[in-house]
């Protein structure tokens, strides 16, 4: 006589059974087998494709971008970095050159001071890390400010001031850059975008407009570059630790200068910067580097944006009660 507790357990030993004594179990070690091949092909192609690499990071001052100069060095890049603050890049390189933590050969980085907004230098800055390395394999366009302010408020030169940096900046730079590219058929593109550059949230106009368009410009660029065969990488953090907030620009045109909770309570630079890493070495094209309700709000807003606006409205009235104004 058959107890209950082994009438209970008998499907679960005849699916046991089923498995042991079919091709099944075999099966789903070799597919794990094949996976686990795949990643470690995968990993090593991309620490290969960094090595020795000519990568080219803007904003490597501070924040996500100073984080990404030291891994890609740790990788084994060739680095140009750039910013507006040479003493700042100066004592990056020396801190990166100091450091033995990588068992690569590494290289000394090479540092270009340029201002993202004024084109002219954009162009010649170009120009010289063509003539100092003759190629570039990946540009990293990371530099970037934040705005915080009501749209009735700001004036268009702040408007415009963030566009520069963020978007035209970062454009001029690549169209520079995308000849010698194209002549090789080589390079990978990386633009730094923003969860804002895929959902508005109020208040941030100005920088939220300049992250739309540089997923739309370098989403039509990857397009386009495909025939050359040029990787186009959109990056899309949430928040992250950095003193973006504190160097964000507000309605007049002054500085911000407050760590907000949110950014203070964002990734560590350090953790991002490792994201961005693998990303590019895999050749990604669209990245959301972001926890869930970032990420879900997209959804929402493609799926159901009635939903999102009146999200989005009531968080402006709750701002606007808290701040005033
Ligand atoms: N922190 C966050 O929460 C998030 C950040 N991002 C994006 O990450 C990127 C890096 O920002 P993050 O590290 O956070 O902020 P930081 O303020 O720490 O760094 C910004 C960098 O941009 C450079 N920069 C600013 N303006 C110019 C300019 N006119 N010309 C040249 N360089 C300039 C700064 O260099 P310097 O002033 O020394 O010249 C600095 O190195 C930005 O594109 C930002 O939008 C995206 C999502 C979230
Ligand atoms: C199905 C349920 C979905 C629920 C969605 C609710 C909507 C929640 C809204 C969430 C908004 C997230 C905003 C994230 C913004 C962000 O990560 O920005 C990154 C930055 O670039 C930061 O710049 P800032 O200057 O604004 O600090």
């Amino acid at each position: 006589m058959v107890s209950p507790a082994t009438r209970k357990n008998l499907p679960k030993a005849r699916a046991m059974d089923f498995i042991t004594s079919t091709a099944i179990l075999p099966l789903l070690f070799g597919c794990l087998g094949v996976f686990g091949l795949f990643r470690l092909l995968q990993w090593v192609r991309g620490k290969a494709y960094l090595r020795h690499a000519v990568v080219v990071i803007t904003g490597a001052t501070s924040g996500l971008g100073k984080e990404c100069a030291k891994v890609f060095y740790a990788a084994g890049a060739k680095l140009v970095l750039c910013g507006r603050n040479g003493g700042a890049l100066e004592e990056l390189i020396r801190e990166l050159t100091a450091s033995h933590a990588t068992k690569v050969q590494t290289h000394k980085p090479y540092l270009v001071t340029f201002d993202l907004t004024d084109p002219g230098a954009v162009v010649a800055a170009a120009a010289e890390i063509l003539q100092c390395f003759g190629y570039v394999d990946i540009l990293v366009n990371n530099a970037g400010i934040s705005y915080r302010g009501t749209i009735m408020d700001t004036t268009v030169d702040v408007d415009k001031r963030v566009m520069e940096t963020n978007y035209f900046g970062p454009v001029a730079l690549t169209k520079a850059l995308l000849p010698s590219m194209i002549k090789r058929r080589q390079g990978h593109i990386v633009a730094i975008s923003s969860i804002q550059g895929k959902i508005s949230i109020p208040f941030r106009s100005a920088y939220a407009a300049s992250k739309h368009a540089t997923q739309a410009f370098f989403d039509c660029l990857r397009a386009e570059m495909e025939q050359y065969e040029i990787e186009v990488t959109v990056i899309s953090p949430g928040y992250i630790h950095t003193n973006l907030s504190v160097n964000a620009i507000t309605a007049d045109g002054s500085r911000y200068g407050v760590m907000d909770t949110t950014t203070a309570q964002g990734r560590s630079p350090v953790e991002v910067a490792h994201d961005v890493l693998a990303a590019v070495g895999k050749k990604k094209k669209d990245v959301i580097l972001a926890d869930l309700l970032p990420s879900l709000a997209i959804y929402l807003r493609t799926l159901a944006p009635g939903l999102f606006f009146s999200l989005m409205a009531s968080r402006a009235r709750k701002e606007r009660k808290f701040k005033n104004c």
